[in-house]
């Protein structure tokens, strides 16, 4: 059962209608600019069906016209809310849409005129639909599922307008826009309500899905440091802690402060904190590949290596030791040396579970608290250590 033009429209009016609805309600939770934009193009594109309804009664220039020039707008406003969404400036010179689309008013009257019409009104749509797909490729960023989604239907979308102008330049096509004939119409309203559909999902999906990303991030990262929390570490730790075997044994070292409380105490919370955020990206730098770190709350963090030995564990403890001493003693005076102490554990045996690992680093960290502070003691649990147990198992200064 073909639906004629003006069903069509209809129903048309109510899909654009539902997604500037659902867009705008997305935004009330979501509160991301270009979901505004979208869910203005939708409506717009509501009222420019409406208005296209109006060519029945004789009145052209708004039927057509004008209800063509909203689409324009409509697909106009989903290129500034793709340009918010991914930060791009759009050169002014897009503006200059709507000087193409004033000067159609001068088109003279005749049996051409629909073909004109509707030739120049696909180009500009598929102008700026193809732009905005063209903003959503990747250029090196990971994009989402939403992202590649939206980028595709709006090719599709745009790609399907330029295929438009195609019949208009066959000869002897009918395309009667006043009587809203000719096959192309029909093709072109019954492919407007499945694009409707399809891109209102994925301008949402597209925002929810970075939405989604970055709520990940900041639950995974310590907000003062940015590095990973006690939780990302236990997500991240069992691929590490289970590769450890005789050959590839794996390490923690349980990294505190000495006497932090003093910078706090005499220099202010600011400072303290001034001085965690320099240790975590000193710990960032000197990470070795494939280690994790992680701040596990005040002036604790932890190193998780693989493919370690006490000699590496050593030179990594000392030059954090090191560095940090010399940067505290720097910046700022305190009666005690501001330095750090490690508790470290070498493993060759995947441990029960991290905290069970984080308990054995807790031991050696407090015998090197015990034996004067500003000291790695590193306990050797490898097969090789036990048999034989070595001279690291004791503070090393
Ligand atoms: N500036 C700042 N201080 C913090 C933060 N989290 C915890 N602290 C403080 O860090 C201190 C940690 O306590 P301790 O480790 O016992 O202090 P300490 O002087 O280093 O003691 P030792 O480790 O025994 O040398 C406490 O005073 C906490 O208030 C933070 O995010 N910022």
């Amino acid at each position: 059962m073909a639906l004629d033009p003006s069903t069509m429209l209809t129903i048309t009016i109510a899909l654009a209608l539902a997604a500037a609805l659902y867009l705008a309600i997305e935004w009330q939770t979501a509160r991301e600019s270009p979901l505004l934009f979208w869910s203005a193009g939708f409506a717009l594109i509501s009222i420019g069906c409406t208005l296209a309804l109006l060519r029945n009664s004789g009145l052209l220039l708004v039927g057509i016209w004008f209800a063509n020039g909203l689409l324009i707008t409509a697909h106009w406003l989903f290129l500034l809310g793709v340009a918010r969404f991914t930060e791009a400036r759009l050169s002014r010179a897009w503006y200059l849409i709507f000087v193409a689309w004033a000067a159609m008013l001068l088109l003279p009257e005749g049996p051409a005129w629909s073909k004109v019409m509707l030739l120049v009104n696909s180009l500009l749509v598929a102008l700026v639909t193809l732009r905005a797909s063209q903003l959503l490729r990747p250029m090196g960023r990971s994009m989402g599922v939403g992202v590649v989604q939206l980028r595709y239907v709006l090719l599709g979308h745009g790609l399907f307008y330029i295929a438009k102008t195609i019949p208009v330049l066959v000869p002897g096509t009918l395309i009667d826009l006043a009587a809203f004939r000719g096959e192309i119409i029909q093709v072109s309203l019954v492919e407007g309500a499945m694009a409707i559909m399809l891109i209102a999902l994925s301008m949402t999906g597209t925002v929810r899905y970075r939405r989604e990303k970055r709520i990940e991030r900041l639950a995974a990262r310590d907000p003062l440091t940015a590095m990973y929390n006690r939780r990302a570490l236990e997500a991240r730790a069992p691929h590490l802690l289970l590769s450890a075997s005789p050959a590839r044994p794996g390490a923690l070292l349980l990294i505190d402060i000495d006497n932090f409380k003093l910078v706090n105490d005499l220099h202010g919370h600011t400072a303290g904190d001034r001085l965690l955020v320099a240790l975590g990206e000193m710990i960032r730098v000197g990470l070795p590949e494939g280690a994790l770190a992680a701040r596990l709350g005040g002036d604790e963090f932890v190193i998780l290596l693989r493919n370690a030995s006490p000699e590496r564990i050593v030179a990594l403890g000392d030059l954090l030791r090191q560095q940090f001493h010399d940067m505290a003693a720097r910046t700022f005076a305190t009666p005690q040396a501001v330095t750090l102490s490690i508790g470290a554990s070498l493993f060759d045996q995947p441990p029960a579970s991290l905290a069970a690992l984080i308990e054995q680093g807790d031991v050696a960290l407090y015998e090197s608290k015990r034996g004067g502070r500003n000291s790695i003691r590193l306990v050797d649990r490898t097969v090789a250590a036990t048999e034989q147990p070595t001279e690291l198992n004791r503070s090393l200064r």
